[in-house]
């Protein structure tokens, strides 16, 4: 269930029933009560295009330089790591202790996190299938928006600025989450990031008389933990590493999904993650016909809180020394390669197994360029178009434990008031 986009409304019953080319446009929004026609360089096949599909993630450092910076906003975020009063004096202090180690991590799986090329690899990938499937809301321009590494959401705004997203009649922006489950600590921090941005500069570009005139018309998505192409193409990464296995112990294999943990605070306040991921690992598994044994692990935890577990290293060793060696890691809660797989689960956990006798330890390869996934990507951006919602049900519920102003305002701008609870 989502909310409806009154914007999409508008346009999609103007062109019902309509043989000649639709040229209608949406009319009102409820944001602004500007006139909202897409702007710029519009192509003459297109009927509501151009679109801006924008791909929010944390993003990660490309080069072991980047390390500092990279940590630093990490630190710097009070959505992830909240510090409260001293979050400006702490913030510097951790991720400038934290630089060196996570250096050292980074220069272990090449020099760099490879997220930032999955990920405009991902958008520009399905950008191009949109443009075949969804002719009408075409040309779809691909973007990406980084929490904490380049492009951050400053640049990408000014991108969209450039590419004439703005300006006469503002244009239609889809804030596409890349994160399939939801958290206030992952996607809520990009939306309060995003909706940060969008005050400061849209606001500023239409000036007090013009009011909201050319602002941006977003939507998003803010989480897709059961769709069917996320879980099918991880069924079939699953079922390629199993196939690695011989026979006769292939049923037998225990299938580990593995996911980035929460502070058990986070989860006390209500945080819709663990029981998103739970979906996505049963979704999968129902796909798969439950064929093999399963559990939902967590990894990554930092620092001295109390943290959602069972953590994935101990569940691995405990496993292993009651003799049950094959063990198949499923990486479940990122879309694309990143140091908690390429080092926490293959240079560390599988190397730890390894030393207690086991090579039976595995993991399954992340979704990066899968061509399943991209094209699972694509139909799920082209039925939020089609569907003309604004974002989620979910979205306008805040967490029952939820003090946060931040949260209240950017959840006012995108569930655009409806459900705001
Ligand atoms: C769905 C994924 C993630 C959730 C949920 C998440 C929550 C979360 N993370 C921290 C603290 C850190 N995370 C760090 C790195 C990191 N986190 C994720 C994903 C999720 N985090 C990824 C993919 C990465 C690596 C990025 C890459 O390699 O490209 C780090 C930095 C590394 C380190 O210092 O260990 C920190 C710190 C918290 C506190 C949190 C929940 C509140
Ligand atoms: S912390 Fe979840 S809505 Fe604010
Ligand atoms: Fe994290």
């Amino acid at each position: 269930m989502s909310v409806r986009n009154p914007v999409s409304q508008l346009t999609k019953r103007a062109c019902t029933n309509s043989s000649i080319r639709c040229n209608a446009r949406p009319l009102l929004s409820s944001r602004s009560m500007a006139t909202v026609v897409p702007p710029v360089t519009q192509d003459s096949t297109s009927r509501r295009g151009p679109t801006a599909m924008v791909f929010m993630n944390m993003g990660g450092p490309s080069t072991t330089d980047e390390v500092g910076d990279f940590l630093s906003r990490l630190f710097a975020d009070g959505d992830l790591i909240p510090l409260g009063r001293f979050q400006n004096y702490l913030g510097p202090l951790i991720s400038k202790r934290r630089t060196p180690k996570i250096q050292k991590q980074y220069s272990a799986i090449g020099g760099g996190s490879p997220i930032r090329k999955w990920s405009e690899h991902q958008c520009s990938e399905m950008c191009k299938i949109l443009d075949h499937i969804s002719p009408e809301t075409a040309p779809h321009k691909p973007y990406v928006a980084f929490r904490y590494a380049a492009p951050l959401t400053e640049d990408m705004y000014q991108r969209l600025f450039d590419d004439g997203f703005g300006k006469g009649r503002g244009g239609r922006a889809v804030a596409f989450t890349q994160y399939p489950q939801y958290s206030c600590s992952t996607t809520g921090s990009s939306l309060n990031e995003l909706w940060k941005w969008r005050q400061r500069l849209e606001t500023k570009r239409a000036g007090p008389d013009v009011d909201e005139a050319g602002a941006i018309q977003w939507s998003v998505i803010d989480r897709w933990p059961t769709h069917p192409g996320l879980v099918e193409a991880f069924a079939q990464n699953i079922e390629a590493k199993l196939a690695s296995y011989p026979p006769e112990r292939r049923d037998k294999v225990v299938i580990l999904y593995s996911a980035h943990s929460l502070p058990m605070d986070v989860v006390n306040r209500g945080d819709p993650y663990p029981a998103e991921v739970a979906a996505t690992v049963h979704a999968v598994q129902q796909r798969l016909g439950f064929k093999n044994p399963h559990r939902l692990v967590w990894q990554s935890q930092v620092g001295p809180k109390a943290w959602l577990g069972a953590q994935t290293s101990d569940t691995v060793e405990n496993f292993v020394k009651r003799g049950q060696h094959d063990l198949l890691l499923v990486p479940i809660a990122f879309t694309s390669d990143h140091i908690e797989t390429l080092y926490e689960l293959d240079q560390e956990v599988i190397h730890e197994a390894q030393q207690l006798g086991s090579n039976g330890v595995t993991r399954a390869d992340s979704l990066n360029g899968n061509p399943t996934f991209i094209q699972g990507l694509a139909d799920l951006a082209k039925a939020h178009l089609d569907e003309g919602a604004v974002c989620s049900k979910q979205l306008g519920l805040r967490c029952p434990g939820c003090t946060s102003e931040r949260c209240l305002e950017s959840k006012k701008f995108f569930a655009q008031d409806q459900t705001l609870i």
